[in-house]
């Protein structure tokens, strides 16, 4: 038997870029060769206990493109060979090191209970190795906020921001190292599976669709080549962020950063950027305005744990909830009696995507409205959305159920917010079209 190669391996889970990302530029300060290993895990893509698949076609498609483009860049910019299973993370491991020697994984750090327990699984199995973790999605790092422990993170946004705005500066992005020699790339024959092979239909885009776009680092930085520079559309963002219909009201960043294939601290640097080529003023602020609502939603799941996904959330609050299965799926079909909902429920179902009006609105309908059990709303949605992210769903749910950071509990009055936000009934005639009559 000949001996065993000693190699790092980068594990990549919500991580999916080459720039800025800590766990590279840290793995590669090694004098060890370098690997990474990604796993679509078999798990997500079962049904849970409220009978949603975690990632339906939509985020799996955007998916599949992420890894495909992440497999791509680490071996022409950095010689890394991106090893790609479709196993539970402690097989595959277990299996590798019988191959190679493993002496350090790095990886990002996830702290949700479904993550940190796969991850022991795995050191379970690897004792000998040493687990590298940092921080790596936050905009604010968790070292350079004014709290000294979770816990003191305050419940109402807006402190939260004030004060992080005021004492944090946002840290440069991590640097691309140097490629590792070739010789390290190693040979394997792993492949990206199909969405058939992960048990979901192959689809074409809904031509209706706000979000026509491909996973990948590359498809993000085209994004923000479009939304920043090419079209300034950005210095617009305060007033047509509301929007319901097309690509451009928002950024529409949230599917890149939700897997990590855009930092946010990246975005935050871009940002600057334009304000010194173009133009900076409330559009342009609110850009990061919301990147830090992402924080924030970080923040809260860290500091309140498991209590982000039961019933009566961070406020352990005892309401009335119910669970009716014909209501889920009118819900779900868009058969509710509510035209704006039904014209939002469409969207999500058609594309994997809906605007954060629509999402509020969809959201406070059922769980204010209907009250209906909220966590089967948020499980629907986490199922349906290509840029669902556990903290900003989950947070967001639990703000707009009355269970959460929502200071003043309040309830969306949908016809109100329908003819604020689709005076010309331009969104309702899009996916409703051929239902007149409904609205
Ligand atoms: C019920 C509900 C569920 C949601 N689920 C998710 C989710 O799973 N994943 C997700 O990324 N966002 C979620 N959001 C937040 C928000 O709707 C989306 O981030 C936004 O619509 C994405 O479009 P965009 O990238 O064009 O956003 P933009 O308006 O361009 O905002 C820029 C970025 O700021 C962040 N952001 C904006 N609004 C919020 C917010 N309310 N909370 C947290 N971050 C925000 C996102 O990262 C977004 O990409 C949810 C909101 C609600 C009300």
């Amino acid at each position: 038997m000949h001996e065993k190669q000693t190699y790092n391996v980068i594990w990549f889970r919500n991580d999916l870029r080459v720039f800025d990302n800590y766990s590279i530029e840290k793995a590669r300060k090694e004098n060890h060769p370098t690997l990474a290993v990604y796993c679509f895990d078999p798990r997500h893509f079962e049904k849970t206990k409220f009978g949603f698949k975690k990632i339906e076609k939509y985020r799996a498609q955007f998916l599949i493109e992420t890894v495909q483009n992440l497999q791509k860049n680490l071996k022409e910019k950095l010689n890394i060979s991106l090893l790609i299973f479709h196993d539970y993370p402690e097989s595959v491991f277990p299996k590798l090191s019988e191959k190679y020697h493993f002496q350090k994984i790095f990886l990002q750090k996830e702290w949700t209970q479904e993550e940190a327990e796969v991850q022991k699984n795995v050191h379970y199995h690897l004792p000998e190795v040493e687990f590298i973790e940092t921080y790596d999605q936050f905009l604010f790092h968790p070292e350079d906020i004014p709290y000294e422990s979770f816990q003191n993170i305050p419940e109402v946004y807006t402190q939260f921001r004030k004060k992080a705005e005021y004492h944090v500066n946002i840290r440069p992005p991590a640097n691309l190292p140097q490629p590792q020699p070739k010789e390290y790339l190693v040979e394997h024959t792993t492949q990206i599976p199909k969405l058939k092979e992960l048990g979901l239909d192959e689809f074409e885009k809904d031509s209706r669709t706000a979000f026509p776009f491909h996973g990948g680092e590359e498809a993000a930085d085209l994004r923000i080549q479009h939304y920043f520079w090419d079209t300034c559309q950005l210095q617009h963002y305060k007033k047509t962020r509301n929007g319901l219909l097309g690509p451009d009201y928002s950024s529409k960043l949230s599917a890149w950063l939700a897997n990590g294939s855009i930092s946010a601290r990246k975005i935050y640097w871009e940002v600057k950027k334009f304000e010194k080529q173009v133009v900076k003023n409330n559009s342009t602020y609110w850009l990061i305005f919301e990147l830090i609502w992402r924080d924030y939603f970080k923040y809260i799941s860290l500091k309140h744990g498991n209590k982000i996904f039961q019933l009566g959330g961070i406020l352990n609050k005892n309401l009335d909830w119910n669970q009716d299965k014909e209501i889920l799926q009118n819900w779900i079909n868009g058969e509710t009696d509510e035209p704006f909902v039904n014209a939002n429920m469409k969207e999500i179902a058609a594309t994997g995507f809906m605007s954060n009006r629509g999402r509020q609105n969809v959201n406070s309908f059922w769980a204010k409205e209907l009250k209906q059990d909220w966590r089967i709303g948020a499980a629907y949605l986490e199922s349906m959305l290509v840029d669902y992210d556990v903290h900003s769903n989950w947070g967001n749910w639990m703000y707009n159920s009355g269970v959460g950071n929502d200071p003043r509990d309040r309830k969306f009055n949908i016809q109100l917010q329908a003819k604020r936000y689709d005076p010309e009934k331009k969104y309702l005639q899009t996916w409703l079209g051929g239902q007149k009559e409904l609205f």
